[in-house]
């Protein structure tokens, strides 16, 4: 046969299959999320998520180190609340000495060039596990009250030394409020990373079990976004990026590669996504049985999601996959 196209012969060896690779992996695009609890020498583990921990402040930073020296330049935080803390008002989460709060600074005492970016919803302090102020009669999560909190929040997670404020909460027209409240209160380097087109998904099963914050009752329905839209994602992302928001997020990523691809083509601000506990509990849980290749699972999943158009990746496998991008 005389063929005018051999596509294969790109493919034919590993070298040639590298020169021409369309999207590489670097361990700057990861953010890794870091589960703090109360304590001291404290390192729990997750069953939902195997091979991933909960730890006591000085063993987080122990653990921030380390994750330095390895190449991975940025943390999202999150902490697990106190139940006797927890209430209707979430005023634990502005709290100045909270763990939250003592986080930031540890962290950024002992490394001060890791990127801090904090968690902003108010889910682990709610007693009702909702990322909002529950309107006690109707069930509702009520908005404006709920950002008017956040605001508080986000203050004292700047006035802590957070690099980035990531709210995780969905409430509408809150990445304008920060932006003002940061300006206002002269915390004008503080990035706002927002999570623009969060679905209502039940791959965050293993994070609530992580943080003990599933919902008490209901779902999550009324403020994060129905699975089945990929046009309100760019309504979402679009608002959020004229409201001042300097990274975009879509949550989760491995189902939602086409709404990644999306608002990539829609924003001029780096695209997030975030590869989300349930997406890291699916490969673990493969693996355990022998049904999947653990690292090929890893390296494939985020190079997808970063061929869909993800800029960076928040992802619980960000240290094992800088580890196979070394070796
Ligand atoms: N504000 C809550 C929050 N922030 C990050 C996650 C999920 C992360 C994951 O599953 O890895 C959630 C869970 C939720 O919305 O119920
Ligand atoms: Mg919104």
């Amino acid at each position: 046969m005389i063929l005018q196209h051999r596509n294969r012969i790109l493919r034919r060896n590993a070298a040639i299959r590298d020169m021409v690779a369309e999207t590489q992996l670097r361990s700057a695009d990861f953010i890794l999320p870091v589960f703090v609890t109360e304590g001291k020498d404290v390192v729990e583990a997750i069953s939902s998520m195997p091979g991933y921990f909960r730890r006591s402040l000085d063993k987080t930073v122990e653990e921030v180190k380390e994750l330095w020296s390895l190449g991975i330049k940025s943390v999202l935080l999150f902490v697990k609340c106190d139940d006797a803390l927890k209430d209707n008002t979430g005023k634990e989460s502005w709290n100045p000495n909270g763990l939250m709060q003592q986080a930031v600074k540890a962290i950024k005492d002992a490394v001060p060039e890791m990127i801090v970016m904090t968690d902003v919803a108010l889910d682990p302090y709610s007693e009702y596990g909702h990322d909002g102020i529950v309107d006690v009669k109707s069930g509702y999560i009520l908005n404006d009250e709920t950002v008017e909190a956040l605001i508080k929040m986000s203050l004292s997670h700047a006035a802590a030394g957070a690099d980035f404020i990531a709210p995780s909460d969905m409430m509408d027209g809150r990445i304008g409020m920060f932006r003002k409240a940061l300006e206002e209160s002269g915390h004008t380097h503080v990035g706002i990373m927002s999570y623009s087109a969060k679905y209502a998904s039940c791959f965050y099963g293993p994070f609530r079990d992580a943080l003990d914050s599933a919902p008490g009752f209901g779902d999550k329905k009324t403020y994060q976004m129905n699975y089945a839209n990929r046009i309100e994602a760019i309504n979402e992302t679009l608002k959020d990026v004229a409201e001042g928001a300097d990274i975009v997020m879509v949550k989760p990523a491995m189902a939602y590669l086409d709404i990644i691809r999306e608002v990539k083509n829609a924003v001029t601000v780096p695209v997030s996504a975030y590869h989300v506990s349930g997406e890291y509990a699916m490969i673990k849980a493969a693996a355990e049985r022998g049904w999947l290749d653990e690292e090929k699972a890893i390296l494939e999943s985020l190079t997808a999601i970063k061929r869909s158009g993800a800029d960076l990746i928040a992802t619980y496998f960000a240290k094992d996959a800088v580890r196979l991008l070394q070796s």
